[in-house]
C-alpha cells in the first residue's frame, strides 16, 4: 500500500522550551506539543542548559504530537529542525554523552576571553571573516572555554573523540542514532569560526581560539537531506531530516522575506530583526551582524541582523522573578490600566546589550521612579523596553541598508500583545504587520524541509503568507522624539556597569 505523506514535522528547540509541530500541505498547523526546559544559572551572568534534557524533551514532544493528532510516522514526509542558535554542546562521539552542560547564547562567561582577543587586535579579523562581533554571545569562545575548563577535554578533542555542535547538530546526531554530524549554513554562521565569504571553517580563527577542526560538523545547505532517522530512535521509521536553520533565519524564511530589503522582527526570549540582503554580504557600520540567512538551491542568501538579548525574557522576569504577574498575557491587562509609564524606563540589560551597543558589561536598571510609580507603570515600562530596543535596531538597519521600511513583519510569542504592538508602531513611526501564523520559526523550518522533498514549491510559501492585523503609527512625532530621548539617556547610564563594579 502506498503511504499518504501529508505532513511535515518540525522540531523547534528554543531557549525556554522544545516544541514539535505538525504542518499540512496548506502550511496549517495541525497539532503541536511543547515542554519547558530547565534554565541553569551557575553564577551571575552564566546560563546553561542540560543537553540530555533537551534531547529528552525533543523525543517526548515528537511522541506527544504524533499521539495527539493520531498521526503515523509513515504519514510524515520529512522532518525540519530549527533551534536556539549559538548555544554550544560538546559531546563524546563514542558514548554520545555531553562533556559539560550546554553553554547558552546568553551566557557571559567568556567576556574576559573576548576582551583579551580584542586587546590583541583581532576584532577586525573576526568581523571581516565571520560578519560577527567579538562578543561572548557566539559559540567560538564557548567551545574554547569547555576545552580549557573540562579536565581532559582538550586531549580528547585533539584525539578526535569530541564533537561540537549547535543544538541542531546535537538533535540531528541523536535522531540519526549517532551517525550524522552536520549543521547548516545559517547555524555555522553564528559560531565565530565560520568564514561566511569562503563558506568554510576558518583555519586562522580556529588557531586563535585553539579549537581542533576535527570536532566541527559538516556544513550543508539549509534545505536538503541531512540524514535519516534511526529506526530504533524513531518508531521504526527512516524519515529524512530535510531542513535545518537557526530559529531567527527560519522565521525570516517563514515570513516569506525572499526579496532583498524585506525584514522581520521576532519577539521571543530575545528579539531578533533580520533583513534579507540577497547574495550580497553587507558589512554593517552600525553594529549589526552580517550573517547567512540560508543556503537553498545552491545559492547562499545573506542577511543583516540586529540581536536583542532580553525581550520576552523581561516579561518572564516580571512573572517569575518579581511575581508582579501570573502569566505573560497579564502584562497587557496591567499595562493597559495606565495611559503611559509616568516617566519610568526599564532597561533590561540583564545579559549586557547587543545591537547596536555591544556592551558585555551593561546591566539592567530602572529609571525615573517616583512616589507615584505603580506596578502598572512598571509593567508598562517593561513592555515598552522591547519596543525601544527594536527602535535602536531598526535605526541601525535603515542606516546600513539605506532602505526605509514601509512595514515591519513581526512574529514570536510576545506579538500576541496588542498594546505592545501598537506602541511599537507608535515609537517606530512605521507600520507593524502581524501575520496569521505567528509561529513563523516552525513554519520556516517546515518550508525548508518541504522544499527539499518536493512537498512545496516557493510560490506556495509566498501564497501562504497572510496578514492578520496591521498596527499603524498614531503618536505625534514630537512625543515620539521625547520618549525616545529618555530611553537613550537611560541606556547610556546602564553601560559598563559590571565592569565598573567588579
Ligand atoms: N502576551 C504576551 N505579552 C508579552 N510577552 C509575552 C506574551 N506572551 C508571551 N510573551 C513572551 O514571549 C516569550 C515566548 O515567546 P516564544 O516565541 O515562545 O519564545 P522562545 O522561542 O524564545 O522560547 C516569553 O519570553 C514570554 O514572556
Ligand atoms: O530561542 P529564541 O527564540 O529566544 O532564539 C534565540 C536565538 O536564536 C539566539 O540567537
Amino acid at each position: 500500500m502506498v503511504k499518504e505523506q501529508n505532513y511535515i514535522l518540525v522540531l523547534d528547540q528554543g531557549t525556554t522550551s522544545t516544541r514539535a509541530v505538525l504542518f499540512d500541505r496548506q502550511g496549517k498547523m495541525v497539532g503541536w506539543a511543547q515542554k519547558e526546559i530547565s534554565q541553569i544559572y551557575p553564577k551571575p551572568g552564566w546560563v546553561e542548559h542540560n543537553a540530555v534534557e533537551i534531547w529528552a524533551t525533543a523525543a517526548g514532544v515528537i511522541g506527544e504530537v504524533l499521539a495527539r493528532t493520531g498521526t503515523r510516522t509513515g504519514e510524515v514526509a520529512a522532518i525540519g529542525i530549527t533551534n536556539q542558535r549559538e548555544t554550544t554542546v560538546v559531546w563524546n562521539r563514542r558514548t554520545g554523552k555531553p562533556v559539560h552542560n550546554a553553554i547558552v547564547w546568553q551566557c557571559r562567561r567568556t567576556a574576559p576571553l573576548c576582551e583579551e582577543l580584542k586587546k590583541s587586535g583581532m576584532e577586525q579579523e573576526f568581523r571581516q571573516r565571520t560578519g560577527l562581533v567579538l562578543d561572548a554571545y557566539f559559540s567560538g569562545t564557548k567551545i574554547a572555554w569547555i576545552l580549557d575548563n573540562v579536565p581532559g577535554a582538550r586531549e580528547e578533542a585533539e584525539a578526535g573523540n569530541l564533537l561540537f555542535g549547535t543544538v541542531d547538530s546535537w538533535l540531528l546526531w541523536k535522531l540519526t542514532g549517532g551517525t550524522v554530524h552536520a549543521t547548516d549554513y545559517s547555524n555555522a554562521s553564528r559560531t565565530l569560526i565560520y568564514n561566511i565569504h569562503q563558506k568554510q571553517w576558518d583555519k586562522k580563527l580556529l588557531q586563535y581560539l585553539n579549537i581542533p577542526i576535527q570536532m566541527l560538523p559538516e556544513v550543508k545547505p539549509s534545505a536538503g537531506i541531512f540524514g535519516l532517522t534511526q529506526r530504533e530512535a524513531f518508531y521504526g521509521e527512516e524519515l529524512p531530516i530535510a531542513g535545518i536553520a537557526g530559529d531567527q533565519q527560519a522565521a525570516l524564511f517563514g515570513q516569506a522575506c525572499f526579496e532583498p530589503g524585506m525584514a522581520k522582527n521576532t519577539y521571543g526570549t530575545g528579539c531578533f530583526m533580520l533583513m534579507n540582503t540577497g547574495q550580497e554580504a553587507v558589512q554593517s557600520e552600525s553594529g549589526l551582524l552580517t550573517t547567512i540567512a540560508w543556503g537553498v538551491d545552491g545559492k547562499i542568501t545573506y542577511a543583516l541582523e540586529g540581536s536583542i538579548f532580553i525581550a520576552g525574557a523581561a516579561v518572564q522576569w516580571l512573572r517569575d522573578g518579581l511575581k508582579l504577574i501570573d502569566s505573560a498575557i497579564d502584562s497587557e491587562y496591567f499595562a493597559g490600566k495606565v495611559e503611559d509609564t509616568d516617566g519610568v524606563y526599564v532597561v533590561p540589560a540583564f545579559a549586557g546589550l547587543g545591537t547596536p551597543y555591544w556592551d558585555m558589561y551593561a546591566r539592567g536598571a530602572v529609571f525615573g521612579l517616583t512616589r507615584g510609580t505603580t506596578k502598572e507603570h512598571f509593567i508598562r515600562a517593561t513592555l515598552h523596553s522591547l519596543a525601544y530596543q527594536t527602535k535602536d535596531v531598526l535605526g541601525a538597519m535603515e542606516k546600513d541598508s539605506r532602505i526605509n521600511l514601509k512595514a515591519l513583519r513581526v512574529d514570536g510569542g510576545a506579538v500576541a500583545n496588542n498594546l505592545l504592538m501598537q506602541f511599537q508602531a507608535d515609537i517606530l513611526g512605521t507600520a507593524v504587520e502581524r501575520p496569521e501564523i505567528i509561529e513563523t520559526t516552525s513554519v520556516g523550518a517546515a518550508y525548508l524541509a518541504g522544499l527539499a522533498v518536493g512537498f512545496w514549491g516557493q510560490t506556495d510559501i509566498v501564497n501562504n503568507w497572510r496578514r492578520e492585523k496591521i498596527f499603524k503609527p498614531q503618536m505625534t512625532p514630537e512625543r515620539r522624539k521625547n520618549l525616545y530621548r529618555g530611553w537613550q539617556k537611560a541606556v547610556r547610564r546602564t553601560m559598563g556597569w559590571a565592569a565598573e563594579t567588579e
